[in-house]
């Protein structure tokens, strides 16, 4: 069996969402006073999580598994996940996308646990504008974690960092400066209208031509080919050996190429970041459904899986969830 869609997409690659919960508040992701975290009782148990990964894996063709959230890092058995995951007989290559925070204290664990490498997304290395942007002070626990990803060889080091209008943009050039001078590989992301208080608009967000001229004001940038269904389209920056990548998803989707399928902290199959249908499999993993019968509810949602995320059509709509409970 495989995840199939009806556009010919082949989804190889899983997301899974570990928590809903976050210790930053990113302005673009989430309200000040945060979200109404999801219950307990509607959280997949760790036994529960890792079996809809072995199912992936071991019967739908999974190769690629990334632990992402709201922040991955607040649970707790994150390893023990990552080991069992990477102890499937396939030895699925694994990942995290984190915000940093505490993982001075944990990239040593993840790393002997079997995680590949991480993406840290860091916005600025101005503390005000970090606190500005995260509204927390924690801009060095970041920097610590990155070092410490760095050290245990959770490599190569990616930052994710989404430039906001009269915020950070500016910065852009020193960001890659300090990144490519501490070996880290840097990406731009466009703003996405993902965010729980629906305040992105089209105007604010910063686009990947408007990046792309930040830096070229700087850096001389050269396209390199290759970017296959990646979402960041990579250029050499001077004469390399950095590069740095620009995720352009709103003005240079790459819908056609993708081959992700996301699952949520509480169960859900979503079979794109902007779907507005789920897939319960914890309600038939509860019920009492066989590896089988999960895998074929799986197979199945793929099938509405949309050609693209639509949000220039007058139509879309933005979905319930938000970007921290799908696992962005
Ligand atoms: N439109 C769209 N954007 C995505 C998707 N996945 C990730 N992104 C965007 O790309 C950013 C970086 O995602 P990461 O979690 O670092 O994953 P990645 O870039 O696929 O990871 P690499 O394999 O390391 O390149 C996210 O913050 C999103 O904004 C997706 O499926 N669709
Ligand atoms: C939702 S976070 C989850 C993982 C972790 N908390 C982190 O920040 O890396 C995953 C990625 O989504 C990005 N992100 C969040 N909201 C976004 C938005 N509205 N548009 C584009 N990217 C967004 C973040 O910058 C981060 O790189
Ligand atoms: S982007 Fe990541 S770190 Fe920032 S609020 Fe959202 S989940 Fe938290
Ligand atoms: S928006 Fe949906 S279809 Fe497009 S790349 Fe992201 S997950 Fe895939």
């Amino acid at each position: 069996m495989e995840l199939i869609d009806r556009h010919g997409r082949v989804a190889t690659d899983l997301r899974v969402s570990l928590t809903d919960r976050c210790n930053l508040r990113c302005q673009y992701c989430m309200p000040a006073e945060g979200l109404d975290w999801l219950p307990t009782e509607d959280t997949l148990t760790d036994d529960e999580l890792n079996r809809l990964i072995r199912i992936g894996v071991e019967v739908l063709g999974i190769r690629d598994v990334r632990f992402t959230g709201g922040e991955p890092l607040l649970r707790r058995s994150l390893p023990s996940i990552v080991a069992t995951t990477k102890a499937l007989p396939s030895r699925p290559r694994t990942a995290m996308t984190s915000n940093g925070l505490g993982l001075k204290h944990t990239a040593g664990a993840l790393a002997a646990a079997g995680l590949d490498r991480v993406n840290i997304s860091l916005d600025t290395t101005d503390p005000a504008t970090f606190e500005r942007i995260t509204r927390r002070n924690r801009l060095h626990d970041v920097i610590d974690g990155l070092a410490a990803a760095h050290e245990a060889g959770l490599r190569p080091v990616k930052i994710n960092a989404v430039l906001l209008r009269g915020i950070n943009d500016h910065e852009a050039p020193d960001l890659l400066r300090w990144s490519m001078k501490h070996e880290y590989e840097l990406r731009f992301i466009e703003q996405m209208p993902l965010d729980a208080q629906h305040g992105w608009s089209r105007e604010a967000m910063v686009t990947a031509d408007e990046t792309l001229a930040l830096l070229g004001d700087h850096f001389r940038l050269t396209p390199l080919d290759g970017r296959g269904s990646a979402p960041a389209e990579k250029f050499l920056v001077d004469d390399g050996p950095h590069t740095v990548g620009i995720i352009g998803s709103v003005t240079k989707p790459f819908c056609g190429d993708c081959n992700r399928v996301r699952l949520t902290a509480d169960g859900q199959i979503m079979n794109c970041l902007f779907a507005r249908e789920e897939s319960d499999l914890r309600a038939s993993m509860r019920a009492g459904a066989s590896d089988v019968q999960i895998a074929e509810r799986w197979a199945a949602a793929m099938m509405t899986k949309l050609p693209g995320h639509g949000i220039d059509d007058p139509t879309f709509l933005q979905s319930d969830r938000p970007m921290s409970a799908i696992g962005g």
